[in-house]
């Protein structure tokens, strides 16, 4: 039998390896209360490479928070009211941020600019106050121009660090997939496609021809299939008829990219997703960013991918995406600079 002093110090070994060989992070969801909030926080609590959760709302955080924690995960789970902001983001390494309205039937996502803008860029602020480090995932819309306003102000603050700001594109890539292989009659994991460019209507490019079964779609039935990409979101908000827009399908999207880029905080090698990052592939036309495949690693963005072989088909899509994509970033990089031009 193992004396006492030798179960301890195996125990404490144990332990030691065991929180070195898995890192585990503190991740922050802003916007925890609303309809994507909620149960991407249920499927964060899951997420075995989450150690703590700070679930922020300016309504209901603490009730979705008590609720959440009794799910038998390893991880806690705090909620923070609307005054508390600066202690749900103490310590964190990974922030994710669906808060902001959602759109109605008729809007574009560019509609929701006037309220979202402000939201973001004050929740951008304080993380460059408390977290200057943390990994920024956006989710509210319009993410083409929301995520500039994160970088603009993050520039202001001089805690900006590109490597650490994602969009999240993710649900274009999972509708892809789905609708993809809905029409080839095989499984999604047989038809994963890159989606470039940004996230609305036509600066959403998926890349079917660098997929076997996407290839072979071809003539009217390719045109429907990549409008249904591209449209996704209004399929979504036209069915809930004025409760808003996606929700379950975009925690789902949100929770795997987060699970994505914690394995590349983790030290996984090969973890490739698209995500709208500032970018080198079209800074040359004015773009500084763009969804594209990005290898995620121990600093956040490792390596940022160019797009590969394209068929006549997506050189018009991309044709078509470039200007619309620019004066998206545009308008969200003038909105910072305007409450404060430079000098
Ligand atoms: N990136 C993407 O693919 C997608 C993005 N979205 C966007 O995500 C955003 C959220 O959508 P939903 O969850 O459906 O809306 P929702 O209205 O159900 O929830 C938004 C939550 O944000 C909270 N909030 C508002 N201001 C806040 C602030 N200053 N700090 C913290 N929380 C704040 C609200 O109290 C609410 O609980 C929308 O902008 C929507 O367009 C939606 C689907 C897909
Ligand atoms: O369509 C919307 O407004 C929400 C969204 O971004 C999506 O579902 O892709």
């Amino acid at each position: 039998m193992l004396a006492r002093s030798a179960v301890r110090a195996l125990s404490a070994n144990s332990r030691t390896f065991s929180s070195s060989a898995v890192r585990q992070t503190k991740v922050a969801v802003l916007g925890a209360g609303g309809g994507i909030g909620q149960p991407l926080s249920l499927l964060l609590k899951t997420d075995p490479l989450v150690s703590s959760l700070s679930l922020y709302d300016i309504r209901g955080a603490p009730g979705v928070a008590a609720d959440v924690s009794h799910v038998d995960a390893h991880s806690e789970v705090n909620g923070y009211p609307a005054d508390k902001l600066d202690e749900a983001l103490d310590g964190v390494q990974v922030v994710v941020i669906p808060a902001g309205v959602p759109r109605k039937p008729g809007m574009t996502r560019d509609d929701l600019f006037n309220t979202n803008a402000s939201i973001v860029r004050d929740l951008a602020a304080a993380i460059g106050r408390v977290a200057p480090t943390a990994h920024i995932l956006v989710i509210s819309n319009p993410v083409n121009s929301t995520v500039p306003i994160v970088a603009s102000t993050l520039q202001k603050a001089g805690v900006y660090n590109p490597a650490r700001l994602f969009g999240v594109t993710t649900l274009d890539v999972v509708r892809a997939a789905r609708f993809t292989a809905g029409i080839a009659g095989v499984k999604p994991a047989d038809t994963p496609i890159t989606v470039v460019g940004g996230h609305s209507g036509a600066t959403i490019v998926p890349l079917l021809s660098q997929n076997a079964h996407g290839k072979a779609i071809t003539g009217d039935v390719y045109k429907a299939l990549v409008h249904r990409i591209q449209f996704g979101g209004d399929e979504v908000v036209k069915a809930k008829d004025g409760a808003g827009s996606a929700t379950l399908s975009m925690a789902y999207a949100g929770a795997k990219f987060t699970n994505s880029l914690l394995r590349g905080l983790n030290g996984e090698k090969g973890v490739i997703t698209p995500t709208f990052v500032e970018s080198p592939l079209y800074k040359d036309q004015g773009i500084d960013f763009f969804s594209s495949n990005v290898e995620l690693g121990v600093n956040g963005v490792e390596k940022i991918y160019p797009l590969g072989p394209l068929s006549a088909e997506e050189e018009k899509l991309l044709e078509a995406c470039l200007p619309e994509l620019k004066k998206n970033v545009e308008k969200g990089k003038a909105f910072v600079e305007s409450l404060n031009p430079p000098c």
